[in-house]
């Protein structure tokens, strides 16, 4: 069993080694996998814009695809407080101006503000994952945080261009579980088991 900081480790080195024809491939599979969730009943999406330098999945073209066929989702976005690793939620518009933050996240400046308790389905960053949906973050504890202010029931969909690794050895009591992953292979399902850490 590996710990959180070792995966960190790997998985950044493993997301820089891509190439740029494989990073451009895999965003593509992603978009694909994507396509199959069943989105009829969502209505407020909270999204993550990609970490370039860090090599994250992009996230735009899943953006642009929402936009195209749920024109009436609404999409969030947040901006980050990292006094207290908390988040504020924005919608996401035509006219949401962004300023990229010193960590290279672009940020929206303001906008109508959105509570987390309306938010039913949340595209997750991650760096890696384990067999039953735990997740490896870079190690802040922002995500965690706002799952904690989301209904039982919201979806918590990780986006990762790798397959899950075998249980991470210091799962911790403000684990959130996933409810699913996105890899470009296929969609990892983790059940409904709320908010039931099980660490
Ligand atoms: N696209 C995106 N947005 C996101 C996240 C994310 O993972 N991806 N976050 C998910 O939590 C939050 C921001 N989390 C962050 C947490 C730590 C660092 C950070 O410490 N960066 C350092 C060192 C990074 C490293 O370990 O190499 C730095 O840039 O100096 C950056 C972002 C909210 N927004
Ligand atoms: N709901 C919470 N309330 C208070 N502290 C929390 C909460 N969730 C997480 N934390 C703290 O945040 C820190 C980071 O957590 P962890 O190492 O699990 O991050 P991670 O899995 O890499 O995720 P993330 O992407 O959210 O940073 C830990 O010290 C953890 O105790």
């Amino acid at each position: 069993m590996k710990s959180k900081k070792e995966l960190r480790q790997e998985f950044k080195m493993k997301r820089c080694q891509l190439s740029k024809e494989d990073e451009e491939s895999l965003n593509h599979e992603l978009l694909l996998q994507f396509q199959k969730i069943a989105l009829t009943k969502v209505s407020y999406m909270h999204v993550f814009l990609p970490i370039q330098k860090y090599h994250e999945p992009n996230t735009y073209p899943i953006i642009n695809y929402v936009k195209e066929f749920f024109p009436k989702i609404i999409l969030v976005v947040s901006r980050s407080n990292f006094s207290d690793y908390s988040m504020q939620h924005y919608i996401l518009d035509h006219q949401t101006i962004f300023e990229t933050n010193e960590w290279g996240i672009p940020e929206p400046v303001a906008g109508v503000e959105v509570s987390p308790s309306v938010i039913d389905f949340i595209l997750v960053p991650l760096l890696a994952f384990d067999v039953d949906g735990h997740r490896v973050g870079y190690g802040k504890g922002f995500y965690d945080r706002f799952f904690a202010l989301c209904a039982l029931e919201t979806q918590r969909v990780g986006l990762s261009f790798f397959d899950p690794i075998g249980q991470i050895a210091d799962r911790n009591e403000h684990d959130v579980v996933l409810t699913k992953a996105i890899t470009p292979n296929r969609i990892y399902n983790f059940g409904t088991h709320g908010r039931d850490t099980s660490f």
